[in-house]
């Protein structure tokens, strides 16, 4: 075991000391554990030429929404004990599971609100295994000092594939032939059924997946054009519209690929439907929110649109099962009922490719963090990284400490590392947050423990970690 991972304790100075630190158990006497198993474990990990931080396997995961098996074994091989979940939790089991985890591992179902947070004391890192993070209260979680990653695009590719399926589904009525021939009805139709050739596929959002997508369908032969809050550079022969009007009235397809944010919500609505072409087509693979689906049924309808494919909902359920008959919006029987529309159970990521991708990523990012606090890649956290240490590095400790971007903090700190020998140090900040990391050299259990519990006394302190 290493000297400095500690046990968490509130009810003395020592125990507030280290109660912010990656507290590894919910004993309330804080003890640091002993040099000198901490020695065996340095010694153990020789072979791998690279220190251990310390006893991983006293590190908690909760991994829901069933992550790829690719990311839970990479957390197991680091010795982490892992609990692994099919689906989300309702929040009154959320709330009991995340008390116990310094790690959890989600996907875009589970919704990890302030209240839910505020119950994981023991909580160091969160891991989307998907691109959005708006299911995360990302500014709660950095005030209380919990770093959040995702993978920002591991599935755009997958995303992207499915849109353009749709279009050619949605240009040939292809949902409608299916589902009349598993009935057992011949209808053989050419009205209302086009190539894809020459038409102009509008993309709101020309991120990630916006950028995949518009490669393909140039390759298609489709006119590109999109449009984005951020001036960008266009791939290929695509064209950046000025306002989401203007995109709107030239595009024969229209797909949404924003974020899910205030300024996103609803985003198409009446006034955008009533601003698209007479006969085209709407395709929502982002959020939920995006789309307001009762005016998308009247477009469909009144045959302003002439089709379109949502894979995204705004009340989605956490696992599989029945969804539109225990849903409780009313659009629910309506939307079902439409001709040439595509719904899908927010699948627009699930490929095998995408998800051993995503796995591997995610789980990768959190074992850099909880064993060597590097945060490359964070979403809430500035990105501070320092390289592992070796055992040719004997007898250091690796602080971690996250606090309020004020003036002064830096000084206070370095006061109190002052008569120890700083081997690196990087300091960064994001917003109101600061991440610094300091590896010091020659240091005893009993000068680490001083050091974390004056780090702990600075009114700025949000969480101290303090690792090998
Ligand atoms: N259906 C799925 O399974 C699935 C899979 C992956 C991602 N998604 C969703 O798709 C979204 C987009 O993914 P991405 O990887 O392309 O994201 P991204 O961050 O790479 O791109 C999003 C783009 O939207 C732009 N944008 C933001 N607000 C906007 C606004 N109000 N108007 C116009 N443009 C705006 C941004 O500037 C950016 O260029 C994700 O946030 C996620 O919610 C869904
Ligand atoms: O944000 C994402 O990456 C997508 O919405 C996919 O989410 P999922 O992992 O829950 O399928």
């Amino acid at each position: 075991m290493s000297s400095a991972a500690v046990d968490i304790g509130d009810h003395n100075q020592l125990a507030r000391s280290v109660s912010n630190s990656l507290n590894l158990s919910t004993s309330p006497t804080a003890t640091f554990h002993s040099l000198s198993s901490s020695h065996g474990a340095r010694n153990a990990a020789a072979a791998a030429k690279q220190l251990k931080p310390f006893a991983t396997q006293d590190i908690k995961v909760l991994l829901l929404e069933n992550v790829n098996q690719t990311g839970r074994k990479i957390l197991e091989e680091q010795g982490y004990q892992v609990e692994f979940l099919k689906s989300s939790l309702p929040e009154d089991q959320l709330i009991k599971k995340i008390r116990e985890v310094h790690v959890i591992g989600i996907r875009s179902k589970t919704k990890l609100t302030a209240r839910v947070l505020q119950e994981a004391k023991n909580l160091i890192v969160i891991g989307c295994f998907c691109i959005g993070t708006n299911q995360v209260d990302l500014q709660y979680a950095a005030d209380r000092g919990i770093t959040v990653f995702n993978s920002p695009f591991s599935n755009s590719r997958s995303v992207a594939e499915l849109v353009i399926a749709e279009i050619i589904s949605l240009a040939r009525q292809l949902g409608d032939r299916s589902n009349e021939m598993h009935q057992g009805i011949w209808n053989k139709v050419s009205a209302g059924c086009w190539e894809v050739r020459d038409k102009t596929l509008g993309i709101i959002g020309y991120g990630h997946i916006g950028n995949q997508l518009s490669v393909l369908a140039e390759g298609m032969g489709m006119v590109v054009i999109y449009y984005d809050v951020v001036n960008l550079m266009s791939m290929g022969k695509a064209r950046q519209k000025a306002t989401l009007a203007e995109l709107l009235d030239a595009a024969d397809f229209v797909t949404c690929h924003v974020p899910e944010l205030p300024e996103t919500l609803n985003m198409i609505g009446k006034e955008q439907f009533q601003q698209m072409k007479q006969g085209s087509y709407l395709i929502n693979a982002s959020r939920g929110s995006v789309v307001d689906i009762p005016e998308l049924i009247n477009a469909m309808r009144s045959g302003k649109l002439a089709g379109a494919a949502l894979d995204v909902y705004p009340n989605e359920p956490g696992g599989n099962g029945d969804y539109f008959h225990n849903n409780l919006n009313e659009w629910a029987e309506d939307l079902r009922s439409l001709k040439n529309i595509i719904l899908t159970p927010h699948v627009g990521g699930s490929t095998e490719e995408a998800q051993s991708a995503i796995g591997v990523e995610v789980s990768s990012a959190l074992c850099r963090f909880v064993n060597e606090g590097n945060t490359t890649g964070a979403v809430n956290m500035p990105e501070v990284s320092v390289r592992s240490l070796t055992i040719e590095e004997p007898n250091h400790v690796r602080i971690i400490f996250i606090h309020r971007n004020i003036p002064g903090v830096l000084r206070r700190v370095n006061a109190i590392l002052e008569n120890h020998n700083i081997d690196k140090q990087t300091t960064d900040s994001r917003g109101e947050i600061a991440y610094l990391m300091a590896d010091i050299s020659n240091v005893n259990d009993n000068e680490i423990r001083d050091i974390v519990q004056d780090l702990e006394m600075l009114p700025a302190c949000i969480r101290t970690r303090a690792l090998y």
